[in-house]
């Protein structure tokens, strides 16, 4: 197996076939709905909150919201009055089964949940995807985070709609260091790995630093990719502002950091500052500025021509050109 990540990987180009990059479709099928870009901020407290939520539904954007100090079934009824879809997270405790059931018994229902635990691969996780496909059987299902093929495979079996990859790729985790597992250095290898056998759709989640890496992720596999790191820096995002020499920074923390639990216990993410780079509006735009571009580059019209182009891998062991033959 190749081993690679985003910034050991390059897509070739092939002839083009528009005559402008406006011509180039980045808008993606999830679950039922399209949406503009095939991009979710993470559903991290310092990322996304209700109002950055309700201006991504109402704006043609998938979102995720997350799930920490958040009545969940309050939050889904306040999107219901605005008229827009619910995508909402879950744990696997018995206040997630709380949640469900108000869900369902206050008919307040949800379009989309995301199952999100460090470690995806769980009967913790079957448990409760079969209480939510019991409970609320319209709802779209994602489910991880997982790094595996193995795992990709049980997700679907077990009912997951989409599965999610990427065990400690993040900007701000320390899984690999505190215990040395993970796709960390290795995410869009490890996507390949996993895309090959997955039946549904895979949203690739962390280890984004560019634009041009969620043109990769897609090569590679992803119907959707989750960002964090790029989307934590605006002047919209919920973390607080800090000064430092003049320079306006976010913060942003792990959901596992201590910041997030409130203690120090199990920590497997920490706290940097994010520089304040403008308005989220202008950096989703840029977003598909250069998704358009990188279709174009592929010779397509659309996004799912991005996964016929061949690539090469720069320096290392596995360097060499890869040719879809
Ligand atoms: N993508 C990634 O690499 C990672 C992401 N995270 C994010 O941090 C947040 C908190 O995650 P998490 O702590 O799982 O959520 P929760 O605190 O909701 O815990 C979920 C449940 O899974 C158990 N659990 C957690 N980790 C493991 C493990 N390695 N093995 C067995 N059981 C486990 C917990 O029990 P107990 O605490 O008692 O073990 C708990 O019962 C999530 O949003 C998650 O996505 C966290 C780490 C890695
Ligand atoms: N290992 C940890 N991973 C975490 C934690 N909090 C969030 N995450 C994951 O990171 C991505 C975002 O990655 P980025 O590179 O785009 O910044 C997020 O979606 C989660 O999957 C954590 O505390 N520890």
């Amino acid at each position: 197996m190749d081993i690679f990540d985003y910034d050991n990987v390059l897509l070739l180009p092939r002839k083009c076939r528009v005559e402008s990059r406006s011509e180039c479709d980045t808008s993606v099928e999830f679950g039922g709905r399209r949406f503009k870009l095939p991009v979710v901020p993470a559903n991290m407290k310092t990322v996304i909150d209700e109002r950055i939520s309700a201006y991504l539904a109402a704006n043609g954007y998938f979102y995720v919201m997350h799930r920490f100090d958040l009545d969940s079934v309050a939050y889904a009824k306040s999107m219901r009055d605005k008229g827009l879809f619910v995508s909402i997270s879950s744990g696997v405790k018995p206040a997630d089964y709380a949640v469900i059931d108000r869900l369902a018994a206050e008919g307040v229902g949800a379009d989309y949940i995301t199952i999100d635990i460090a470690h995806g691969h769980a009967e913790s996780v079957r448990r409760i995807i079969e209480h939510i496909k019991h409970r609320l059987p319209q709802a779209f299902v994602i489910a991880g985070n997982v790094g595996t093929p193995e795992a990709v495979i049980d997700l679907e079996n077990w009912g997951a709609d989409a599965t999610k990859v990427g065990i400690g790729p993040g900007k701000v985790c320390i899984t690999r260091l505190k215990t040395g597992f993970g796709t960390g250095g290795w995410q869009l290898s490890a996507l390949k790995w996993c895309a090959r056998v997955a039946t549904k759709p895979i949203i690739a989640d962390g280890g984004i630093r560019h634009h041009g890496d969620i043109a990769k992720s897609v090569r590679f596999g992803a119907a959707m990719v989750m960002i964090g790191s790029l989307f934590a820096g605006h002047e919209e995002s919920p973390g607080q502002t800090v000064e430092v020499d003049g320079q306006r920074y976010k913060e942003y923390y792990g959901s596992a950091s201590d910041f997030n639990k409130g203690e120090y216990r199990h920590v497997e993410g920490k706290r940097i500052l994010e520089p304040i780079k403008g308005h989220l509006a202008d950096t989703l735009r840029e977003m598909q500025e250069d998704l358009q571009s990188a279709i174009s580059y592929a010779g397509g019209r659309v996004l799912a021509d991005l996964r016929k182009v061949n690539y090469v891998i720069l320096g290392g062991e596995n360097a060499g050109e890869h040719l879809l033959m």
